[in-house]
């Protein structure tokens, strides 16, 4: 059942790794360059730490998978202007990864 679910978040993530606008969300956000980052969001992710879950079998379900995509950019938005450039690529990212998920079923 897990692998199952999994297979279709592994190939989903592959997906937003090579997409043009992941430069922003792929390492999570440095916080030496970034000092107000840990204050303002509170659960962190990016999709170099979702690889790593999908590997360890850390995620029960789709859902799980989709959550934790979610929280890229929903924290994108918290932290960046809609217009900036990291923000743009924030609201690309975030309806590639919708369509794809929809695509699933
Ligand atoms: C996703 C995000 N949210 C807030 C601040 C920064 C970032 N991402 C950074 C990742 C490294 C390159 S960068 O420093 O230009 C942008």
């Amino acid at each position: 059942k897990l692998i199952k679910e999994l297979a279709p978040c592994k190939a989903i993530l592959e997906d937003l790794e090579c997409h043009d606008d992941a430069w922003p969300f792929l390492l999570p956000v440095n916080t030496k360059q970034f000092p107000t980052y840990k204050k303002i969001i509170k659960c962190p992710m990016d999709l170099s730490t979702i690889k790593k879950r999908l590997q360890d079998m850390y995620y029960k379900s789709r859902e799980e998978f989709c959550t934790d995509v979610r929280q890229i950019f929903n924290n994108c938005e918290t932290f960046n202007e809609d217009d900036s450039p990291v923000g743009k690529a924030g609201h690309c990212m975030r309806q590639f990864f919708e369509a794809r998920w929809n695509d699933l079923c």
